[in-house]
C-alpha cells in the first residue's frame, strides 16, 4: 500500500519535472490534446500553445480544444493569456479549408458555431491577452491574434486578413475586431486588397505593437505587457475592455443564427467549392 503510493508520487513528480522546474503548471485542455497550457506560478500567466502541426488550421478539433482552455481560464480567474504556436514558422494557416470542401451538413455547423465561441470567448474574455505571433498568421490565424489585446511578431513572417485575394469576404466578426486594433480607413484599404503585411509594415500601421528576434522575446514581451496589470484592479480593468468591446459582441451575439446561415449559403455555393478546390490543389502543388 505504502509501496504504492509512493510509486504514484514518483510518477507525478517525474511527470511533472519539466514543469516544476520554470515553476510552471501544465495543463491540456482535452481529449484531443491541441492545445498546451502552461500556468507560470509565479505571475499566473498562461501560455497557450496551439500545436496541431504542421499548419496549426482551425479544425473542428482544434476549435472545441482552444474553446475549453477559455473556459478553463475564466473559470481559473487566469491572470492572463499569451497564445503562441509549436510550429517554427506558422502562428495558424487559418481555418482548415478542409472543413469548407465537400462540406457535411452536421459537422460544418458544429465548426462555425466553434469558430464562433472562440471569438466571442477570446475577444470578449476578463483577463489580458497578448499574441507571442511566432510564425506566418493569414486570415483566421490573424483573427486570432488581433482578439487579443497585444501582438508581438516575430521577424521575417507575414499577417494579414487575405480573404478577399480568396475571393470571399470576411466575415463581419472578422472585421469588427480588425477595425477595433486599425483606423477603419487602414482596415478598408486592407481588407478590400486582401494584404498580406510583413511583420515590419504591420508594426507601421499598428496591426502589431512590438517586433521580436524570435519565439522566446516575444513570449517575453508579451509577458511585460500583461505584468503591467499588476498595477490594475482586475475588475475595472475587465470592465473597460467588455465596455470598448461590447457592441461587436452584441453584433454577433445577437446573430448567431444568421451568421451561421450565410455561412453554410456560401460553402454550399458550387462557384466557392470551385474556388475551394482549386484552392486545395494550388497549396498541395506548392
Ligand atoms: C476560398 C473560398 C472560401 C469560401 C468560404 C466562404 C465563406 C466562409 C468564411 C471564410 C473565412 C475564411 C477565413 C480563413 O481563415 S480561410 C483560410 C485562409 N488561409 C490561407 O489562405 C492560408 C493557406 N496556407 C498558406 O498560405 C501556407 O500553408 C502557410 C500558412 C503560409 C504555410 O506555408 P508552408 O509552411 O510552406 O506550408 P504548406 O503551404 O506546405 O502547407 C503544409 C500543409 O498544410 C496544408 N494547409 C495549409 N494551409 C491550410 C489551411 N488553411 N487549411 C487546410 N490545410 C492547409 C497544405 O495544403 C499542406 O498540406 P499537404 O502537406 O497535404 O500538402
Amino acid at each position: 500500500m505504502i509501496r504504492n503510493s509512493i510509486n504514484l508520487l514518483t510518477k507525478k513528480l517525474i511527470s511533472s519535472t519539466s514543469c516544476q522546474r520554470t515553476r510552471m503548471r501544465c495543463f491540456s485542455s482535452g481529449a484531443t490534446n491541441l492545445v498546451d497550457v502552461n500556468v507560470n506560478d509565479k505571475t499566473g500567466i498562461a501560455v497557450v500553445t496551439l500545436n496541431r502541426p504542421p499548419v496549426n488550421s482551425l479544425n473542428l478539433e482544434l476549435l472545441t480544444d482552444l474553446s475549453k482552455t477559455l473556459d478553463e481560464l475564466e473559470s481559473n480567474r487566469s491572470k492572463g493569456m499569451i497564445l503562441t504556436s509549436s510550429s517554427k514558422t506558422v502562428f495558424s494557416a487559418g481555418l482548415d479549408i478542409l472543413e469548407m470542401y465537400n462540406p457535411e451538413p452536421e459537422r460544418s455547423k458544429a465548426f462555425w458555431t466553434a469558430l464562433q465561441d472562440v471569438w466571442l470567448k477570446l475577444y470578449g474574455s476578463p483577463y489580458p491577452t497578448a499574441a507571442a505571433i511566432n510564425g506566418h498568421s493569414p486570415a483566421g490565424g490573424c483573427l486570432l491574434a488581433i482578439c487579443c489585446e497585444y501582438r508581438v511578431m516575430v521577424n521575417d513572417f507575414t499577417i494579414g486578413l487575405n480573404e478577399t485575394r480568396l475571393g470571399i469576404s470576411a466575415p463581419s466578426f472578422f472585421i469588427s475586431s480588425f477595425r477595433n486594433v486599425l483606423s477603419t480607413r487602414e482596415a478598408e484599404k486592407a481588407l478590400t486588397l486582401g494584404t498580406m503585411f510583413s511583420s515590419d509594415e504591420a508594426l507601421k500601421v499598428g496591426l502589431v505593437d512590438e517586433i521580436a528576434t524570435d519565439k522566446a522575446d516575444s513570449i517575453n514581451k508579451c509577458e511585460n505587457f500583461l505584468l503591467e496589470f499588476k498595477k490594475v484592479s482586475s475588475m475595472a480593468r475587465a470592465f473597460t475592455k467588455q465596455s470598448l468591446r461590447k457592441k461587436d459582441l452584441e453584433e454577433l451575439e445577437n446573430n448567431r443564427e444568421q451568421d451561421l446561415q450565410l455561412f453554410l449559403f456560401a460553402i454550399n455555393q458550387p462557384i466557392v467549392q470551385k474556388g475551394l478546390g482549386a484552392y486545395i490543389q494550388s497549396l498541395k502543388k506548392k
